[in-house]
């Protein structure tokens, strides 16, 4: 069976932690040690306050669930001690410098990193814009104030304009758009909005090209311990795990 290490012990660490399905949890690491400890009572595997030791642990594949600067801090060093990386807070690549370096050390290494489709429906086949035109790609994401962390009483426009810059100021909450980005291979529009009458994290979806047009909606229920993040993230990297071992692979 496909060991693992998670890499943050939050919301999804906690989901994953109870609902993993094909993969054994044997190690855990947070910046907060009792959070691993905690899980680690709860799922038997050993917690670690020190990331070295961690990582020196004898399991297959890190699984990242942490934040955008945790997978950016430690992206090489997974790698390097040999084992395969998921990212969750796929944010993280939007640096075009630090994904290049990350996937030539992969390439070198002979190492795997996998990318769930986290929040959002249409990764699979959006991934024809690396090999045919799309026009336009647009998410337009609105999500209740208290998942963005603040206060209003009326629908707001927080941010318009691309992927890359937009992670910057939402890296708790755009993680999608640049999942979108790396899968089309081609830059993101992307509006957040504020609107206290949602109570979904809701992430709209807008591509032409070639191909015709789509439009896809999804009115995610928000996880209830982190508002930000949709309970759908957790499920997609629990089925992710579960597939990595099967002969058949489904979606483009
Ligand atoms: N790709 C996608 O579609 C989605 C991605 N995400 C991303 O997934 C990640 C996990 O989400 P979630 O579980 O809800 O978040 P939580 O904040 O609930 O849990 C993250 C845990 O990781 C810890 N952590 C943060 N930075 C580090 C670090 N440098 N080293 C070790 N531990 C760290 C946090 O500690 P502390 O509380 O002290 O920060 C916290 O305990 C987030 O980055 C989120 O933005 C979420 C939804 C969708
Ligand atoms: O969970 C969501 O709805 C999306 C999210 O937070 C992210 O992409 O970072």
């Amino acid at each position: 069976m496909l060991t693992i290490g998670l890499l943050g012990c939050g919301n999804i660490g906690n989901i994953i932690a109870k609902n993993h399905v094909g993969v054994e949890i044997v190690a855990l690491f947070d910046q907060m040690p009792e959070r691993a400890e905690e899980l680690g009572r709860l799922c038997h595997a050993k917690a670690f306050g020190d990331i070295e030791e961690f990582l020196s642990e004898d399991f297959d594949l890190v699984v990242e669930a942490a934040s955008v600067s945790a997978a950016q801090e430690y992206a090489l060093s997974v790698l390097e001690h040999g084992k395969d990386l998921v990212v969750m807070s796929v944010g993280a690549f939007a640096d075009e410098y630090f994904r290049e370096e990350v996937t030539r050390r992969a390439a070198a290494l002979g190492r795997r990193i996998h990318i769930p489709s986290g929040a959002i429906f249409g990764l699979d086949n959006l991934k024809i814009g690396q090999i045919s035109g799309i026009t336009k790609l647009l998410l337009r994401t609105t999500k209740n104030p208290r998942s963005l962390n603040m206060e209003c009483t009326e629908r707001m426009l927080l941010f318009s304009g691309q992927a890359n810059e937009c992670i910057k100021h939402y890296p708790k909450n755009t993680n999608v758009s640049v999942a979108l980005e790396l899968a089309a291979g081609r830059a993101v529009e992307v509006e957040l909005w504020a609107d206290p009458d949602v109570d979904r994290n809701v992430h709209e979806i807008v591509i032409e090209g070639d191909f015709g047009e789509a439009t896809i909606t999804v009115r995610n229920r928000p996880s209830p311990d982190n508002p930000s993040t949709s309970y759908l993230a957790a499920l997609s990297i629990i089925t992710l795990l579960k597939n990595l071992s099967e002969p058949m692979r489904i979606g483009t």
